[in-house]
């Protein structure tokens, strides 16, 4: 385990073996719609990656790159698109795939984004749930793990940048983010 880690939460086996639960059930759920994945950086590059290679079906990929927390352990707030996609959604089925959902700030104004952009629907993959930060009214429709209300890394998720390559998540000693 990371020196910085107080304990880990979820092994790499048990994360691959959720994702492939994920990916299976996407893929029963969009056979012949062509749905397009739009992931969310940076976050969600390595369940993006993870969870397409266990769709069976016809997909397309799309990425766009939001920011709340900074280099900080809590959302500023402001959700900001530092990259936008690349092709329009009109018209397309859209499945957000995102790391985490914590206060839901960042997925409510994707979806309002992307609904606004007429897309023909609009779902969400989300790995982990922090059901305690919320303070928008949002859920996944497709999740993976519940979190308990503490600040995690691993596995795509970053405290100020740093952690997102452990292919384990685990919880950071709060000396870390207070130092
Ligand atoms: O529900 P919320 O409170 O909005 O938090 C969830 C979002 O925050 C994190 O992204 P962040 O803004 O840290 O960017 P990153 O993915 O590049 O780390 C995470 O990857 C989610 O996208
Ligand atoms: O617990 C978290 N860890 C890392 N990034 C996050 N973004 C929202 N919540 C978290
Ligand atoms: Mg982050």
């Amino acid at each position: 385990m990371h020196p910085d880690l107080e304990k880990v939460l979820f092994s790499e086996e048990e994360i691959l073996a959720c994702v492939d639960r994920m990916g299976r059930q996407l893929s029963a759920d969009y056979d012949g719609k062509n749905p397009l994945f739009i992931c969310v950086l940076k976050g969600a590059v390595l369940f993006m990656a993870d969870l397409v290679k266990r769709v069976t079906i016809p997909l397309e990929m799309d990425f766009m790159a939001t920011s709340s927390y900074g280099a900080a352990s809590k959302s500023s707030g402001v959700v900001r698109i530092l990259k936008d996609l690349e092709r329009p959604v009109e018209g397309r089925h859209v499945v957000i795939v995102e790391d985490i959902i914590d206060t839901g700030l960042t997925l409510a104004y994707l979806k309002e984004v992307l609904l606004h952009r007429r897309a023909a629907s609009v779902k969400v993959a989300a790995l982990f749930d922090k059901p305690e930060g919320r303070k928008m009214e949002i859920e996944a429709d497709y999740r993976g793990f519940v979190v308990p209300n503490e600040f995690i890394v691993g596995y795509g998720l970053d405290y100020a940048e740093r952690y997102r390559n452990l292919p384990y998540v685990g919880v950071l000693k709060p000396e870390v983010y207070e130092r």
